[in-house]
């Protein structure tokens, strides 16, 4: 199969996720391997892609007064994807990126694109783009300089104020480093980090959590490690979740939702070969994935079930499990740096249908906590009232539960008020995540 040019591969990406076709982490290694991306390229299209996407907002303001009508799509992707790399990369010379996007357009369309891509890019480099000064209201300044819709850094900002929701879209801006838990019933983490630095990695363990590493160089996905299933892909603010649920040998457990099984497995990995943990998720394809990651880290305590978690009630009797987790699908406003896309696409609407399948599915695992059991409600957002509002609706509606206040390593205890923990991506550079948990009494 012939080759893509990376950039212009960057653009079928860009529009990809413009036409809402998938998001853009699945999009980026379907592009890697249809077009054999690798080494250097692929660091090149990911930081191409990425980084064009989370400054959207920003590189529009700074086109705004270069383009005198309005232009097609994939024109200003193209736009916007070359002035990214003027202005956020250094070590790609003006030059050779004026040609690029020329020749893309010249491949696209016709000579009047190619033209137009050439004045406006040239022009740009003249004139300088427009300052963020001109900008005299501080919650829009907010919005176009770390390119976060003015809606949302609103809402933050009533939520969380202004200082606090300014860090957390400046950290939405950094890459993540890639962390991994190990699998403890395998190996320790001492262990597992000599075989990856004997494999050429360079990693460090995780100053909050003691499963956790964090890797400063080498995509540990393609280790031996991963491969043998003495790691998992997890960031460190979902490892948190199976450490507050107080498992115990031999306990019943009921993940809700758990597709692709990052939390199924780790709860499984705490049950060290006892106990069981029943895994759901919505469809067949999904549950596919828990079972590889379960076969792959050798664990065979989980047994998973494709089901509505909605329904639970129809196939288990009452009071049966000893913990339950609704990890649930939420807003995903805490991984805006891996998923940035997110932003973009996500309503106040789309927050309040997501608090109305968190709640259903809430009150059927209320159902199934054994007296005495935790129930673990957890999301990878950073949205009061989607958090903090279903906490309140829970406790309003079910109370033979009370909230129960989650123990935490010492790293994280100074994060936990009224007894929940939000955790914001600026706090220790992991995921904006959400935990609260309700014992039944
Ligand atoms: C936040 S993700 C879960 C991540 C997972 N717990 C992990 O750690 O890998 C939420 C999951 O809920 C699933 N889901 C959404 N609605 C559901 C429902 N009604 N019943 C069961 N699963 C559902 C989605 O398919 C998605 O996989």
């Amino acid at each position: 199969m012939p080759k893509k040019n990376v950039r212009e591969a960057a653009l079928d990406i860009l529009e990809a996720i413009e036409k809402h076709q998938s998001y853009s982490n699945l999009l980026l290694n379907q592009v890697i391997e249809k077009n054999h991306i690798t080494g250097p390229d692929v660091r090149l299209l990911t930081e191409l892609t990425y980084g064009t996407l989370q400054r959207k907002l920003t590189l529009d303001y700074y086109l705004k007064p270069f383009l005198q009508k309005k232009v097609e799509n994939w024109v200003l992707n193209l736009l916007r994807l070359s002035l990214y790399q003027m202005l956020y990369l250094d070590k790609i010379p003006d030059r050779a990126i004026l040609f690029e996007a020329v020749e893309i357009a010249k491949r696209r369309s016709h000579r009047g694109i190619s033209g137009m891509v050439n004045g406006v890019l040239r022009a740009i480099q003249r004139k300088g783009v427009p300052s963020l000064d001109n900008i005299k209201d501080p919650v829009e300044r907010l919005s176009i300089e770390t390119s976060h819709p003015k809606w949302l850094v609103q809402r933050w900002t009533e939520q969380f104020g202004f200082d606090k929701t300014k860090k957390m879209c400046e950290t939405n801006l950094i890459a993540p480093l890639q962390t991994a838990r190990v699998n403890l019933t395998r190996s320790s983490r001492e262990e597992v980090i000599t075989l990856l630095e004997n494999e050429g990695f360079i990693v460090q363990e995780s100053p909050i959590l003691s499963e956790a590493i964090q890797s400063l160089k080498g995509n540990l996905v393609h280790s031996d490690c991963y491969k043998k299933g003495l790691i998992t892909i997890q960031d460190e603010s979902s490892m948190i979740v199976a450490n507050v649920m107080e498992i115990e040998p031999n306990q019943l457990i009921l993940d809700c939702c758990a597709a692709p099984g990052g939390k199924t497995t780790h709860i499984a990995e705490k049950l060290n070969g006892t106990g069981k943990v029943i895994a759901h998720d919505l469809h067949e394809h999904k549950v596919k994935l828990i079972k590889e990651n379960a076969e792959r880290l050798g664990l065979h305590n989980i047994e998973t079930i494709a089901m509505d978690s909605r329904k639970i009630g129809e196939h288990y009797p009452k009071n049966s499990f000893d913990r339950v987790l609704v990890d649930a699908p939420c807003s995903g406003l805490g991984v805006l740096r891996r998923k940035p896309d997110i932003k973009y696409v996500k309503s106040l609407q789309d927050i309040e249908a997501l608090q109305t399948i968190q709640h259903s599915i809430l009150a059927e695992a209320a159902e199934m906590v054994k007296s005495g059991g935790i129930l673990t409600y957890s999301t990878c957002t950073v949205d009061k009232e989607e958090n903090e509002g279903t906490v309140q609706y829970f406790l309003d509606r079910f109370p033979d539960f009370e909230a129960y206040s989650i123990k935490v390593p010492s790293t994280i205890e100074p994060f936990v008020q009224h007894y929940r923990l939000q955790i914001f991506p600026q706090d220790f550079g992991s995921d904006g995540f959400f935990i609260a948990c309700f014992k039944k009494k």
